[in-house]
């Protein structure tokens, strides 16, 4: 009986035991099938973007070099008044696009329907932004191309429409012609993902340009763009614009529409999610907003408010008071932060506007309790009525220089300048002012952050090594007041033109 039953016991164990490694063997199996298939994917992936960029090298020759030093605004003149054609333009910075490209792997594909909206564009010639290439963030929806935010999962999975703000860009006369690089998530402000890899900074490949619209900043900063188009939910627009030394802006969420703008996380309520320009000067945000903001997109996204911009506040120079502060009381401003945080508060007090010293309310509780957590309990009313001190707007530091390819990701900490504008949702946008010195490196030896911790000293390690590199400042205005926001972005970028002259 007992052996019986030693025998049973026996057969069965075999029986577990065969069934446990045949389902072993099966997951082993699922498992290597799913990674193949994503091995597979990211392979076909590349080979579309490859196919993209080689189609996009046939193309009639142009007078590159003279139309790529136009601004957008002289740009736009040339093409209303016909002495430069789409097709000059559009030929010209899809070639400068494909030379920085092979540079700097800032490019998720070359949106080749681009080359028949060349042909049609003719019918847009009352648009804002008639005959304008504009480059356009990797999850921004493009029909018949993935917004895979840099997940490989999400991979074959082409857009069915275009996103409204493509179509009001087209509708405007703009030519989207690129998706450019983000990183995996974009939950970080490097700019690297498993399928289109890292891409560099613009003049040191040691650093990142920044993310995580780093694509934008890397191809706008060497010329292959004059406009492109990113979001920013933590300062994915100011970084690269900060890191690159452009111009990036990030209206209050909800001036412009989101509707086919591919996100990683569904449902953030509290920390919103901005979609906004970046360009070599700030005339050319304003230029964007202003073609955006137009009936079309009212009547396509009835969810924005149907706002037009304001040139008048755009336009205006009455003297601002400027609430200012050159530290978080968070995170320890590099040397070069301050530097150029100071020298462009002299600028504003010499060019007649009120400076006056502001002190960011509960900036830890901010940071730790309402944005960490995603949720401004409160609606952020404390934090508003604070601010509520008879400012117009506020100058404050710009995370920088460029950091060290892979130091943002485990720094999200340093997001402290620029995230807890999207907690509160105050337009927010960056301004370059000068280039790292040595001074600032010698300096930086010295720096022992806030906490003398762990991330402090990794802090010092991202941002050394920077001589040369952009510096910014950060402008903010109170929600809804984009357009004085810009008026401010481009008040400090003329007085810091002229201080350099
Ligand atoms: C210092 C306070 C930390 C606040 C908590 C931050 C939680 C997550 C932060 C992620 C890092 C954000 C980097 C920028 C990401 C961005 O703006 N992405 C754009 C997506 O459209």
């Amino acid at each position: 009986m007992d052996q019986t039953r030693n025998r049973e016991l026996l057969s069965l164990t075999a029986i577990l035991t065969t069934a446990a490694c045949g389902l072993g063997a099966l997951v082993v199996l699922v498992k290597k099938f799913s990674l193949n298939q994503g091995e597979n994917k990211i392979v076909r992936a590349r080979q579309r973007r490859a196919v993209s960029l080689k189609a996009a090298e046939e193309h009639p020759g142009t007078d590159a070099p003279a139309i790529l030093s136009l601004s957008l605004s002289e740009l736009t003149k040339c093409l209303r008044d016909g002495s430069l054609s789409p097709e000059d333009v559009f030929y010209s910075y899809m070639e400068k696009t494909l030379d920085v490209n092979k540079r700097l792997n800032c490019c998720t594909g070359i949106l080749l329907e681009s080359f028949d909206q060349l042909k049609t564009v003719g019918s847009s010639k009352e648009g804002l932004l008639y005959g304008v290439p504009i480059s356009i963030k990797e999850n921004i929806d493009y029909k018949g191309y993935d917004s895979t935010c840099g997940v490989v999962s999400r991979l074959e999975q082409p857009a069915p429409v275009d996103s409204v703000l493509v179509e009001v860009l087209k509708r405007q006369g703009a030519i989207p012609f690129v998706k450019t690089n983000i990183p995996q998530s974009m939950l970080n402000y490097d700019c690297g993902n498993p399928i289109y890899g890292q891409t560099l900074h613009p003049r040191n490949p040691q650093k990142t340009p920044g993310g995580s619209s780093g694509g934008e900043g890397a191809l706008i900063a060497t010329g292959g763009s004059l406009l492109g188009c990113g979001t920013d939910i933590g300062g994915s627009i100011r970084f690269p614009a900060s890191f690159c030394g452009i111009c990036g802006f990030k209206p209050t969420a909800g001036r412009l529409s989101s509707k086919g703008i591919s996100s990683i996380s569904r449902g953030q309520k509290s920390v919103l999610a901005s979609v906004g320009p970046l360009a070599r000067d700030v005339d050319s945000l304003a230029l964007f907003m202003q073609a955006v903001l137009c009936d079309h997109l009212f009547s396509l996204d009835p969810t924005v408010p149907p706002i037009p911009f304001n040139l008048e506040i755009y336009q205006s120079s009455r003297p601002l008071r400027i609430g200012y502060f050159e530290d978080d009381s968070y995170q320890q401003p590099s040397p070069s932060m301050i530097r150029s945080l100071r020298e462009v508060k002299a600028l504003l007090e010499r060019a007649g506007h009120t400076v006056v010293p502001f002190t960011l309310p509960r900036i830890r509780y901010a940071l730790m309790e309402l944005t960490l957590k995603g949720v401004l309990a409160d609606g952020g009313v404390t934090m508003l009525n604070s601010l509520r001190c008879e400012l117009d707007v506020l100058l404050c530091p710009m995370l920088g220089p460029a950091f060290k390819a892979l130091y943002p990701g485990k720094l999200t900490c340093a997001t402290s300048y620029t995230i807890i504008y999207n907690a509160l949702n105050f337009p927010a946008g960056a301004v370059p002012v000068d280039t790292v010195t040595a001074e600032d490196e010698e300096e930086l030896k010295h720096y022992e952050g806030k906490f003398k911790d762990f991330w402090d000293r990794l802090f010092k390690e991202a941002v050394s090594g920077a001589e040369g590199l952009p510096t910014a400042v950060q402008c903010v205005a109170l929600p809804w007041q984009d357009e004085l926001c810009l008026r401010f972005m481009r008040e400090v970028e003329q007085l810091v033109k002229q201080n350099r002259k």
